[in-house]
């Protein structure tokens, strides 16, 4: 019932329990207090009300008012803490796991670990612990007192207390079963939400849009489901919780009433007991209700744990990329890499991209070069041989250090709601206006951005007001700002138009004079001004050199290149 680890993990915001079990305590106090003055005064009837009484009374009234409070905003501390801690450490780990972190959890997962997730365990840490233990306090506390007042009557309210957690323990194993499946199906449900989401357009272009809809129906019954399988646990639980509380209190007051009748108490403490007997099984009742949803807090925690226990590259990752003079160098050496742990995506993969040249990887689909470029810029992790920058292994480079001397573009860069201007500064912060609009000109945007009110225009979100050109060539623009020493170009023109296309390889042919650049591309147009390019099939080099070498060599590259003039040959007089 106790999550140690989670404890621990808070440990600084335990003095907050502490404080929420005190106040409450102090408030039971008063109310003890309130009780025996109202009993003394029933007692004393019908003679008139003491005025010291009345003054008593409305003191014990006003402390247990404060101490209400009190305990209200230790529990409330509690949770904004919680909250707090808990993200700040997913968003830690998230980051030391760096980019390869969606290798291990999906992202839609993270989100709702991060927000709901930790909704959940608010309500556990600021309110189900402190109840906890003051549902042991309270009831001690009140046989203490009513002990003075009748053994047996404040015996037998004490003896049925521990029915309460009995019913919790009962149903807490099937709890935690069912609240474990409820956590999978709602993960589930999240994962394909924003997959479908994000896919809209897709599922609509190819009328698929009706049947994801039914397979997400089909996922938000079981959902429903299973909700409804925890609401009915919950309620079930709660009046078997109800009629041990309703039932014990109820006992005790008998036993006090019948002890009046023997003559043992008075009617002063029978009115005690009987305004009292309650009070033993309320916490307790009360800590029943947190229950079921700190029991969902526990199930997310295992989830949270989960993530927060995600392994981690096992290295102190303190070199430092040296780029004082000689630029940047990489070095791959005998790569291999497979995803599953038996089909190798990549074999004994060797290449140099040395300071200041320009080399491609070539080769069809699915050979494995966005999967380098993946391992260069250390989002795929777990490969065997050896990668080095300027000598050092890239395992134990940072990837701020990376991220911070390797510009990657891919052929669908993110580019962010806001402006222009918010953009660009991403790829350099202490960017002037006139440095950005020199990199907007070298992409050719800068009289469209002109247009469209400059540097301050506004972007949609991923910048769908822009054409796919026009994005590619901001996406462009931002990575010649950012300055790094080598560029990775990962199909960086695929899916847009011939003139944006031609504007970004004449950027890179000219980028490529002064920084290392690593081309990916399935057009061998693109590759042809290459100091070294090679080819990849199922994984394995197969053939390198320069555009002339291998068309000469009259191999898999010759026969490909032929192919592509061919078409696009074919295509040119299809549209003349
Ligand atoms: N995240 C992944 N999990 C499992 N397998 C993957 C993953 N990403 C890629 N693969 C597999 O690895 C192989 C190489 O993929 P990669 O994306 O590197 O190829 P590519 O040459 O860049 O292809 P393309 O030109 O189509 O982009 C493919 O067979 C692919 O199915």
């Amino acid at each position: 019932m106790i999550k140690t680890k989670l404890i621990k993990l808070l440990a600084d915001s335990k003095k907050y329990i502490a404080y929420n079990i005190f106040w409450q305590w102090a408030a039971l106090i008063s109310q003890i207090i309130i009780v025996y003055i109202i009993a003394n005064i029933i007692a004393k009837l019908p003679a008139p009300l003491n005025y010291m009484d009345v003054v008593k009374l409305l003191a014990a009234l006003a402390v247990r008012f404060v101490s209400d409070r009190l305990a209200s905003m230790a529990s409330y501390r509690a949770s904004i803490d919680v909250k707090r801690v808990l993200r700040e450490k997913i968003f830690d780990k998230l980051l030391r796991l760096g980019s390869s972190y969606n290798e291990q959890i999906a992202t839609s997962q993270v989100v709702q670990l991060a927000t709901e997730g930790v909704e959940q365990l608010e309500t556990y840490f600021g309110k189900y612990i402190p109840q906890l233990f003051y549902s042991l306090l309270a009831p001690v506390t009140l046989f203490a007192v009513l002990a003075f007042v009748s053994v047996k009557a404040a015996a037998v309210l004490l003896i049925c207390v521990p029915l309460i957690p009995v019913s919790i323990v009962a149903v807490q194993k099937f709890a935690k079963k069912l609240l474990n499946k409820y956590w999978g199906i709602y993960t589930e449900l999240g994962d394909s939400f924003l997959e479908n989401l994000q896919g809209l357009t897709t599922l609509k272009i190819y009328k698929a849009d009706e049947m994801k809809a039914g397979q997400m129906d089909e996922e938000a019954q079981r959902f429903r489901n299973v909700t409804m399988k925890v609401l009915t646990m919950q309620l079930n639980s709660t009046s078997v919780m109800d009629i041990m509380a309703y039932g014990g209190a109820a006992t005790g007051m008998v036993v006090a009433v019948s002890e009046y009748y023997t003559g043992n108490i008075d009617a002063a403490g029978t009115v005690m007991i009987v305004f009292l007997a309650a009070e033993f099984f309320l916490p307790l009742r009360l800590l029943g209700s947190f229950f079921h949803i700190a029991m969902n807090g526990m199930a997310a925690s295992d989830r949270i744990f989960e993530l927060l226990d995600m392994h981690e590259d096992d290295n102190s990752e303190t070199a430092v990329i040296n780029v004082a003079d000689e630029g940047i160098e990489i070095d791959i050496s005998n790569l291999s890499f497979s995803y599953d742990g038996e089909r190798n995506v990549l074999e004994n993969i060797s290449f140099e991209l040395k300071n200041g040249s320009f080399v491609s990887l070539v080769g069809e689909s699915g050979c494995g070069k966005s999967t380098i470029a993946g391992i260069l810029m250390k989002r795929v992790t777990g490969w065997k041989g050896s990668v080095t920058v300027n000598g050092q292994d890239i395992r134990n480079i940072s990837d701020i250090d990376i991220m911070k001397n390797i510009t990657l573009v891919s052929h669908d860069s993110y580019l962010f709601k806001g402006t222009v201007r918010d953009n660009l500064m991403m790829g350099s912060p202490m960017a002037s206006d006139d440095m950005m609009t020199a990199a907007l000109r070298r992409v050719n945007l800068a009289d469209f951005v002109e247009s469209e009110g400059g540097l301050d225009m506004q972007l949609n979100e991923r910048a769908s007001n822009l054409s796919g050109g026009q994005k590619q060539r901001l996406a462009m623009a931002r990575a010649l700002l950012k300055d790094s020493g080598v560029y990775i170009f990962d199909e960086a023109t695929s899916n847009i138009d011939i003139e944006s296309e031609e504007m970004i390889m004449s950027v890179i042919r000219e980028l490529a004079k002064t920084k290392s650049v690593l081309l990916i591309s399935h057009r061998l147009a693109n590759v042809v001004n290459s100091d070294d390019i090679y080819m990849l099939k199922d994984g394995v080099i197969v053939e390198s050199g320069t555009h002339d070498e291998l068309t000469a060599n009259k191999k898999a590259y010759a026969d490909m290149y032929e192919n592509q003039m061919k078409l696009e040959k074919y295509k040119e007089e299809a549209v003349l």
